[in-house]
């Protein structure tokens, strides 16, 4: 859980409009300082907009979005700056580029932050791929090379290598294979205490839920129906809610998710 209240971001009053079609409307919501918050809602409920207005991709028609203290689109640009340099994203398709090794995909937010010495680039992304669960071998491979739960290693190496506080995951375990997503959700779980990160993410996915959120954010109807802890939200009547964690309530119990979550941090964590 969360050891501390402080705030990561803060969305105040916040309604999005895209192409003339209001998305969300006044919605308000917290990230506090070292939980794991989860964004769930149906298809075009408005989860990857509500994460982009995050990230400073998207402007809110009304309202405003804090992100360590700065007010993104009304800061300075140097301050924007460096509060982007305080976050890290992992994209649903990984979004590598294709033409580049693994290596220089993980090096490369260090080559466009500043000049730094070749053998420190290496050593850190060395560092960052065995962090992550890659063979130094993987660091000459390239993309295509790579299998779907790989190529996640590598966004997360990437997303990670500036060492920020803040990670944002977009559908994170998307497209794996159930063994594939569990590994690589107790890797979320195991940088998440080592780093002490503070995590948004975007998921369908009821198992990564249960190993990973702390609270869950839902969206539906262009608003926030619900923000709590896994019991409190799977507690409520809205019908998304309902259909979302048929058959999975009573799993959402404090103790429940607590060995859950035991039984994940036993499991060895296989490459
Ligand atoms: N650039 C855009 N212009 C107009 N409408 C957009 C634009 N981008 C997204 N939308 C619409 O905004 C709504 C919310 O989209 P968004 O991708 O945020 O939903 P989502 O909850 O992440 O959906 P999914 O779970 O399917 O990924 C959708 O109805 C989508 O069609």
């Amino acid at each position: 859980m969360a050891a501390d209240q402080t705030s990561v971001i803060e969305v105040r009053g916040v309604t999005t409009r895209l192409g003339g079609v209001v998305i969300h409307r006044d919605l308000d919501l917290t990230v506090r300082a070292g939980e794991v918050l989860a964004l769930i809602g149906g298809s075009g409920s408005g989860k990857t907009t509500l994460l982009r207005l995050m990230l400073g991709l998207e402007v809110p028609a009304a309202g405003e979005v804090r992100v360590f203290g700065q007010r993104l689109g009304a800061c300075a640009a140097a301050d924007l700056a460096q509060v982007r340099h305080r976050w890290g994203v992992l994209f649903q398709q990984g979004a590598l580029f294709s033409s580049l090794s693994v290596f220089d995909n993980v090096a490369l937010p260090l080559r466009e932050l500043k000049a730094l010495p070749k053998g420190l680039i290496t050593e850190l992304v060395m560092r960052k791929l065995a962090q992550v669960g890659l063979a130094g071998a993987d660091a000459l491979k390239m993309p295509a090379e790579l299998s779907g739960g790989m190529v996640k290693r590598v966004s997360l190496a990437r997303a990670l290598i500036l060492d920020p506080q803040l990670l944002f995951l977009d559908e994170p375990t998307a497209g794996l294979d159930p063994a594939s997503a569990k590994q690589f959700v107790q890797l979320v779980q195991r940088l998440r205490n080592e780093m002490k990160l503070t995590v948004v993410m975007v998921t369908h996915d009821v198992d990564t839920l249960f190993a990973l959120a702390d609270r869950v954010a839902v969206l539906a109807e262009q608003r926030l129906v619900a923000v709590g802890t896994l019991a409190e939200v799977a507690a409520q009547p809205h019908p998304f809610i309902r259909n979302f964690f048929l058959g999975h309530v009573a799993e959402c119990a404090e103790d429940s998710i607590r060995s859950y979550r035991e039984s994940l941090t036993r499991a060895p964590l296989a490459a």
